[in-house]
């Protein structure tokens, strides 16, 4: 088999894995963790067509699938509405989106990217 050459991390992939990880911190229940199943969420996949959740990003900044930081932005965007979408506003997901989705967006804010920002040349 062909050795497969140990992928060297991009600037911008390593800015990605530290907001990555920067968010997981924020989902301590792992409710954002996984795709959510129509087991865990009847009719969810006929109710939500773009699903994303952690380890479906995590798969796409190892396969350096964002182009640049707000695709990255708009993939965690989506995982948040999806949830606010699909669950009614008194539950506790859809209250943990929207806490997940200002706390996240502060992150990606210049002034607390600053240092980060620099990574990219
Ligand atoms: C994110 C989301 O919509 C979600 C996560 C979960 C979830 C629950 C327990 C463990 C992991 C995810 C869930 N359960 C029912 C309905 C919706 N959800």
């Amino acid at each position: 088999c062909v050795l497969r050459q140990r992928q060297e991390r991009t600037p911008l992939q390593r800015m990605l894995d530290h907001l990555h990880k920067a968010i997981e911190k924020r989902d301590p229940n792992q409710f954002f963790a996984w795709p959510v199943t129509d087991n865990i969420a009847p009719g969810y996949s006929s109710i939500i067509t773009k699903p994303m959740d952690l380890s479906t990003m995590k798969q796409k900044i190892d396969e350096n699938l964002y182009g640049e930081l707000q695709d990255f932005v708009a993939d965690f965007k989506l995982m948040c509405t999806n949830a606010m979408e699909y669950n009614h506003v008194d539950t506790v997901y859809y209250k943990a989106s929207k806490k997940l989705l200002h706390a996240g967006l502060k992150l990606f804010q210049p002034d607390k990217m600053g240092w980060l920002l620099q990574l990219i040349p």
